[in-house]
């Protein structure tokens, strides 16, 4: 199923993101976890492509299995790191064999040990490019593209940000899906934006749940995402305790997630990171 039939058969279209392990045990246990996560029904799974700058292979198979394995619609990330416009072409060709519909285009983070992102000679600079790549193919692809509720990290401003993000949904994209966010005003606030800059197209959170601090303190460093003061000081309180930093971040995405919907989010994009507890308990709340 598409993007844009996803999100117009359902008022409120949870997906889940999971990247590809890089061992054969990580594979057996994203697959428990999957099988756990598709009893939510969620709307669409996504799988990266070099997530935080690592490996591109097997995204396209994890699409195929969530698809064939899991029954459900499933969406490729998709990046310009490291290919030229050929490369690009030829993935998406591959891409369209394996009966992949949705793709989620990304510019990409620059790879380990490297500051800023370089494209390479006969490759892309940035993700509008990438999206009218993918339209220009003649496989119709529907579109994700990310949104910066907090400004990306390079922008000068929110306004080049928003315009640049407009780019993008005039390329041709049929959904924006937001970098993780923890203070839901500045959700409202990017939505709002969109709406006065034009976009159209479904606006989609993406959560991220909190289950061990100190890695969402790289993740979120990482993403330019602001830590709630507030959460902070408990989560630190707890610092030897992974259960209790479980329960304080389960529930501080319950109550995220709750609200989100409440005040009419278009659906909900987990950060799984390849584990179903969090998002298990989170599904479960918001299913009352
Ligand atoms: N789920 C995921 O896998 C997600 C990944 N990311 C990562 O975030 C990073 C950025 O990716 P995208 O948002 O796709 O990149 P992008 O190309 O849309 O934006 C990157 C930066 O360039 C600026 N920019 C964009 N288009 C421009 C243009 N035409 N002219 C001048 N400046 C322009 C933007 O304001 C931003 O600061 C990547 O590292 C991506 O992998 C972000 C969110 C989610
Ligand atoms: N800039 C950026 N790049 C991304 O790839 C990205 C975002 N933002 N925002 C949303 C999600 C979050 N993503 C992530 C984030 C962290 C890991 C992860 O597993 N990190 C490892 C370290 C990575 C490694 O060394 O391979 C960790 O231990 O946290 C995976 C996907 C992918 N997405």
């Amino acid at each position: 199923m598409r993007l844009p039939e996803v999100f117009s058969s359902n008022p409120f279209a949870v997906s889940i993101e999971i990247f590809p392990p890089k061992t054969p045990e990580g594979d057996d246990a994203l697959r428990k976890h999957l099988k756990t996560l598709v009893q939510h029904q969620p709307a669409f799974v996504s799988c990266t492509y070099g997530a935080g700058g690592s490996t591109q292979d097997r995204t396209v198979s994890w699409c195929q299995e969530i698809k064939s394995d899991f029954d459900r619609p499933a969406m490729a990330h998709f990046t310009c790191v490291g290919s030229t416009r050929d490369q690009l072409n030829e993935w998406l060709d591959q891409a369209a064999a394996a009966g992949i519909e949705n793709i989620m285009a990304l510019r990409g983070d620059p790879p380990k040990g490297e500051e800023s992102f370089q494209a390479v000679d006969g490759g892309l600079q940035y993700a509008n490019q990438l999206v009218q790549l993918i339209q220009d193919h003649p496989k119709d692809f529907a579109i994700g593209v990310a949104g910066y509720p907090e400004k990306h990290l390079e922008a000068p401003s929110m306004e080049v940000d928003m315009a640049n993000l407009k780019r993008k949904v005039d390329a041709g994209a049929d959904a924006v899906f937001t970098q993780l966010f923890f203070d839901n005003d500045n959700f409202f606030r990017f939505r709002d934006s969109c709406a006065a800059a034009g976009i159209t197209v479904p606006i989609v959170p993406g959560i991220m749940p909190i289950t061990d601090f100190a890695r969402i303190k790289r993740i979120t460093s990482m993403c330019g995402t602001v830590f709630p003061e507030a959460l902070a000081t408990r989560l630190e309180a707890v610092q030897d305790d992974a259960d209790a930093q479980f329960e304080i971040g389960v529930g501080y995405a319950i109550e995220q997630c709750t609200a989100l919907r409440d005040n009419g989010a278009r659906g909900i994009h987990f950060y799984a990171l390849n584990k179903s507890q969090a998002c298990q308990k989170i599904l479960e709340a918001l299913a009352g």
